[in-house]
């Protein structure tokens, strides 16, 4: 589905001594089944501006648009339900909302609320604990005998069994071990791809933002920075310095080589190994020419 933020404003605790302007006038546009990593300073507005993304906050000023869904502080938006079965949110630490007696039910238990036929649940369940790349015989053991990652898949998966067109993930590895991190995020590349979704990802992580999202939208003390691909955006180091993010460790290392060796290696996401390669002729080239 397309996302439109039109001069979206959002004030916490309007007209009370605690009000809070969170987002200003934020404008932008996704197209349906971009990945787009949303990234910014703590405090910048980026979970403020996921949370407009299901209705779970209306904009004070502007319009938010998701597919034929609207969202805005004037209108109703018609059948808001339906709009939350197909926008799968990825909170923070999703693992403390699960509550369930059995893995299986709380997987089950948002298809459930959507009146999802008891075959079509088992069917969905199954699916998605083996996406999160769990085995099927953790369904019937309580979610809170197992560790912390694992707790972590559940939650995800009872996500995936709504099938949603929008996943949004709210730093969705936050906490867990280097390799957890980068399993989960294969996973919801693959879904994406997969099943032509749109995502939009809350990280700190630059790596994981150059890797993963086409789009990039950096936020600012709630006003959108700057937007553009990630090869335009995460690759300005007076830019990023301002708003005080790094560049990704990969291009910080091209950079120093390239002053190292005075010859630039364009980034163009290869993999660590065509780097190499390609780092080697630099070094050879250097030393053939004395
Ligand atoms: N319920 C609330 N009431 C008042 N102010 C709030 C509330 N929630 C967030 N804020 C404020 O709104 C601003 C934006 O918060 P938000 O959580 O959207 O930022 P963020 O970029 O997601 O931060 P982080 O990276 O730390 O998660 C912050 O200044 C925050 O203190």
């Amino acid at each position: 589905m397309d996302i439109t933020f039109k001069d979206v404003s959002y004030i916490y605790q309007a007209n009370t001594p605690f009000e809070h302007r969170a987002l200003s006038g934020v404008s932008f546009h996704i197209p349906s089944g971009s990945f787009v990593a949303v990234i910014g300073h703590t405090g910048s507005g980026k979970s403020t501006l996921l949370q407009h993304l299901n209705g779970l906050l209306r904009p004070t000023e502007g319009k938010v648009m998701i597919g034929d869904y609207q969202i805005s502080a004037a209108e109703k938006t018609k059948d808001i339900k339906s709009l939350r079965e197909k926008v799968g949110v990825v909170f923070q630490y999703p693992e403390h909302q699960l509550f369930e007696e059995t893995v299986a039910k709380d997987i089950g238990f948002g298809p459930l609320n959507f009146n999802v036929e008891p075959k079509e649940i088992e069917r969905r369940t199954g699916q998605a604990i083996k996406a999160v790349g769990l085995p099927e015989d953790l369904l019937q053991r309580s979610p809170f005998d197992l560790s912390g990652g694992q707790m972590r898949r559940v939650a995800i998966a009872g996500v995936l069994a709504m099938n949603p067109e929008v996943l949004v993930l709210d730093e969705p590895t936050a906490g867990l071990d280097p390799s957890g991190q980068r399993e989960i995020m294969d996973m919801f590349s693959r879904q994406h791809k997969n099943n032509n979704l749109t995502t939009v990802l809350v990280t700190h992580s630059m790596e994981d933002a150059l890797r993963y999202a086409d789009h990039i939208i950096i936020m600012k003390d709630g006003e959108k920075y700057m937007e553009g691909a990630p090869l335009e955006v995460l690759v300005n180091k007076e830019e990023l310095q301002r708003v005080q993010l790094d560049l990704p460790e990969v291009i910080q290392f091209l950079h120093q080589a390239e002053k190292q060796f005075g010859k630039a290696i364009p980034y163009r996401k290869q993999g660590i190994a065509q780097l190499a390669k390609e780092l080697t002729a630099v070094v050879k080239g250097g030393e053939s020419h004395g």
